[in-house]
């Protein structure tokens, strides 16, 4: 059975004041939930600790980036370790942001993610491709290629901490959304790249990220290979954020 998982990635937004409203305000409405959902937040790293207080073990909660090494003269990186230390369960690792604006290469990728599992975090793969490369018909090359990367170091009994996030990188707060059926299509070719490697593809949840909003959510994790959403702007938004988690159909 695959997780799943809604993750709210604040990106560089939120505040003391936010944590203190909206994390025990999420908690509160979701413990009423039964369908299974895994909530997830993400907040800015300087957060972290005041989000994993409120949570109260009731909400994972993760970072946004790792770096690339354990420890030592790296002013202004945080480790895998250290998130895990200060109560993360997750890190993402190769947002579009990251790879775009602060020129993460596809090989940086591969080694956060073995620095995020080797210390214990799931790491959150995303994965995505421009505007451009879409209408070049390159989009399933170009996502095809980022997953065999920054996967090719997990081992063989890693798999369970691995979740791919999907994140068109036009879509991403554009409030333009990829369809159900186009999300569902690169799903499953996700799917079958991990199949190809010899993961246990079944297994592993994968996520659609995207201008995902309460009114589109339902629609999207209706696709037998979407297993949830990675949420930017609506998860600043508690009600925004705990209609997005409703929207997962339960276990059938
Ligand atoms: O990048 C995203 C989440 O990581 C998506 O952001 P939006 O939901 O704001 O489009």
């Amino acid at each position: 059975m695959r997780r799943k998982i809604v993750a709210g990635n604040w990106k560089m937004n939120g505040s003391k004041d936010l944590v203190n409203s909206l994390v025990g305000q999420i908690r509160s409405e979701l413990a009423s939930l039964d369908n299974g959902v895994e909530a997830v937040i993400i907040p800015p790293a300087l957060f972290v600790g005041d989000v994993v207080r409120q949570a109260d073990g009731q909400i994972a909660v993760g970072v946004q980036n790792i770096a690339c090494w354990d420890s030592g003269a790296y002013t202004g990186e945080i480790s895998a370790g250290m998130a895990k230390d200060s109560g993360c369960g997750y890190s993402l690792v190769g947002h579009s942001e990251r790879r775009q604006l602060f020129g993460e290469t596809d090989e940086q990728v591969s080694v956060k993610v073995v620095k995020a599992l080797a210390s214990g975090l799931d790491a959150v793969i995303c994965v995505g491709e421009t505007l451009d490369e879409r209408e070049a018909g390159k989009a399933e090359d170009v996502v095809s290629g980022q997953v065999r990367k920054a996967v090719s170091e997990v081992g063989a009994g890693q798999w369970q901490q691995v979740v791919i996030a999907y994140e068109p990188v036009w879509a991403i707060g554009t409030g333009k959304t990829a369809t159900a059926e186009d999300a569902q299509a690169m799903h499953a070719a996700i799917r079958a790249v991990l199949k190809s490697l010899g993961a246990p593809a079944d297994e592993i949840s994968l996520l659609y990220g995207g201008s995902v909003k309460a009114d589109n959510a339902a629609a999207l994790f209706a696709q037998p290979d979407i297993d949830g959403g990675l949420i930017g702007g609506a998860s600043l938004n508690a009600e925004d954020f705990v209609s997005i988690c409703r929207a997962m159909p339960g276990r059938s």
